[in-house]
């Protein structure tokens, strides 16, 4: 069994059975073994997010097919209405994120993995990368919709 450099952990992908190798520090994936120890810094974060669509979503629609017909200001509303119960630690982001996420992160929780800067719609990344790892930002506004952000990583 040939050894791993530090800092790296070998996984088996759920989607096709290969092995990939994944940086423990900055939860990075890769298929290529590594030769390198694993870098601890990382130009990327990973974020879970709840998302409420609404009637101006770019695709007013979620993942499940259902039109969406909420307002705005009711996405909002119901959005602060999570954020409360996270706060006041009456349930887990990611319980609530898989119950009422509208985007397709919802089956992992609003997990949607490490990403650096120009990937994400600006808004989204801006608010992102000021979190500090555990933090959850106020309610924010992208073309998508409205949503909270937990950063993970
Ligand atoms: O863009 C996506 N989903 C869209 C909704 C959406 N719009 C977003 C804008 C910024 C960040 C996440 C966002 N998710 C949809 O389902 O209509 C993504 C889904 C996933 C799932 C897993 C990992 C990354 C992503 S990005």
């Amino acid at each position: 069994m040939s050894d791993l450099p530090p800092g790296w952990e070998k996984r088996t992908s759920r989607s096709n059975g290969k092995d990939y190798f994944m940086n423990i520090y900055t939860k990075e994936s890769q298929w290529e073994t590594p030769t390198e120890a694993a870098v601890q810094k990382s130009d990327k974060v990973t974020c879970s997010h709840l998302l409420v669509k609404h009637t101006e979503s770019r695709r007013p629609q979620n993942y499940k097919g259902e039109q969406i017909t909420r307002s705005k200001e009711e996405a909002l509303q119901l959005l602060r209405g999570y954020r409360d119960m996270i706060v006041n630690g009456e349930a887990k982001f990611a319980d609530l994120a898989e119950k009422h996420s509208d985007c397709s992160s919802a089956r992992r929780g609003g997990d949607l993995g490490p990403f650096g800067p120009g990937q994400m719609q600006k808004p989204f990344e801006e608010a992102s990368f000021a979190l500090q790892v555990g933090e959850m930002s106020e309610p924010i506004s992208t073309d998508s919709g409205v949503h909270i952000i937990l950063r993970t990583a």
